[in-house]
């Protein structure tokens, strides 16, 4: 496709999301592109391949498909390596070659499929499956991150200067990193550890559901500051727009807004609320004791947002699908509701129905609802977070299930002042 072409694409594509400030460096880069200059395409590489993983990887990999005059259609998606024993009814299975464990990043080239944490689901071949991280974010522009929150770090470490200078990543990452000195967002752990900058995307987005393409809405927040490396010319610009086409489809509709912290925020606080959602139909409480947890709950995730994070906007919660939407999803069928609702029920510590019915898949919750708990003590700060604080507190075996409404009567002020 003419440079020409690629230009006039990528303004169509912007003429279509909700622009809400002034988009000086596209025009800028559209005048670029239109003078001549050879164009280059961004190229696209995925960290991280579980369930949430392999569902964007199928995303990314049809729109690189689609759209590949902004794109190289490859998508190279990392593997934390491990080895997996086809089951003997899945239809590919041949004795000959699967009758012991496999690589599963192999399997996945192979089938075309994640058989252990996308079963069911035909990836696009244009997937690769790489199991070394370095050779996946090599010369890739645009890096997608979407791993469990506990292991960003050791991950960054991995790659940290081995990626481009100018690369922008956007995190898909549901948590928030805690240490002594405070709490980040895992789009500023990326930014910081990697010299890039990072945005975050998070919305009401169950995997599978995600993956056999049932509508949904999503956010993706990007608001780079003005001093990073330049991304070279001769590539489409980086802006809202080429994130739109890299992410929306007709089945996952991309909102594209500027406050990273809202949206990180919601997706971290809302595993922690589900848990307690979880707990109340563990109980058998029924619909009105769960829609209680969720109005309380929106309210803390806003109220903690509102404190601690200068650029956090109060309607990211209540207008977006990385707020309300992701909190109702959650709380009706995500995996962190399930395990606690179990837990109860069957009265066992929520760690062992995760590893017993998950597949190795990880809850967030759990360990945010640790981490937001600590982040909240040192400042003094747990009782105005009633529900989270009790959420934590049942975990850890300190108060009981069935204490909830005292716990949740005995709490602060729970209404911010909206900004
Ligand atoms: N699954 C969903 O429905 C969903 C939806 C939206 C957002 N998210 C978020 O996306 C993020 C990723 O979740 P997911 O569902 O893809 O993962 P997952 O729960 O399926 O976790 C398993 C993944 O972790 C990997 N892993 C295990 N040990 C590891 C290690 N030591 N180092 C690195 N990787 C290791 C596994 O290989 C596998 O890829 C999370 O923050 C989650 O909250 C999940
Ligand atoms: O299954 P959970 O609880 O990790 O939630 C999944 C998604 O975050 C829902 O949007």
């Amino acid at each position: 496709m003419s440079t020409s072409r690629a230009a006039a694409r990528l303004s169509r594509v912007a003429g279509h999301i909700h622009i809400t400030s002034p988009i000086q460096n596209q025009t800028r880069r559209m005048s670029a592109v239109t003078n001549g200059r050879p164009q280059r395409r961004h190229k696209v590489a995925i960290i991280g391949s579980g369930n949430w993983g392999s569902a964007i990887a199928k995303i990314l990999a049809e729109n690189t498909t689609a759209n590949s005059d902004l794109f190289e259609p490859e998508v190279r998606m990392w593997v934390f390596e491990e080895d997996y024993q086809l089951p003997s009814d899945h239809a590919a299975y041949d004795p000959s070659r699967h009758s012991h464990p496999t690589k599963l990043s192999a399997l996945i080239n192979e089938l075309h499929e994640n058989v252990k944490y996308l079963p069911g689901i035909p990836l696009p071949p244009n997937i690769v499956a790489d199991p070394s991280i370095l050779s996946a974010v090599k010369d890739a522009s645009l890096l997608i991150f979407n791993v469990p929150h506990q292991f960003v770090s050791k991950i960054c470490d991995q790659i940290d200067g081995k990626i481009l200078p100018y690369a922008r990543a956007i995190s898909c990452i549901k948590g928030v990193d805690v240490s002594p000195a405070g709490i980040s967002l895992f789009s500023d752990v990326i930014g910081r550890k990697l010299s890039i900058y990072c945005g975050a995307l998070s919305g009401a987005n169950i995997a599978n559901e995600v993956a056999q393409e049932k509508f949904c809405e999503t956010t993706i927040a990007y608001d780079p500051p003005g001093t990073l490396t330049p991304v070279p010319e001769e590539f489409p610009v980086v802006n809202h727009a080429l994130w739109k086409a890299l992410f929306h489809r007709p089945y996952f509709h991309v909102s594209m807004i500027h406050d990273v912290a809202g949206t990180s925020l919601g997706g971290a606080l809302k595993n922690v609320i589900a848990i307690g959602a979880g707990f109340m139909d563990g109980m058998g409480w029924g619909d009105n004791a769960k829609a209680a947890i969720m109005r309380i709950g929106i309210l803390e995730m806003r109220k903690f947002g509102l404190m601690f994070f200068d650029t956090c906007r109060s309607e990211t919660f209540t207008e977006q699908s990385c707020g309300v939407a992701d909190l109702i999803t959650s709380c009706a069928g995500g995996r962190n509701h399930r395990c606690a609702k179990l837990s109860v029920e069957q009265g066992r510590p929520i760690e062992e129905i995760e590893r017993e019915v998950l597949n190795g898949q990880k809850l967030q919750g759990t360990l945010t609802a640790k981490e937001v708990y600590e982040f909240l003590s040192a400042r003094g700060k747990a009782e105005e977070f009633p529900l989270m604080t009790a959420v934590h507190r049942i975990l850890i075996g300190e108060e009981k299930v069935e204490d909830i409404p005292k716990l949740l009567h005995s709490g602060g002020g729970l209404l911010p002042s909206p900004k």
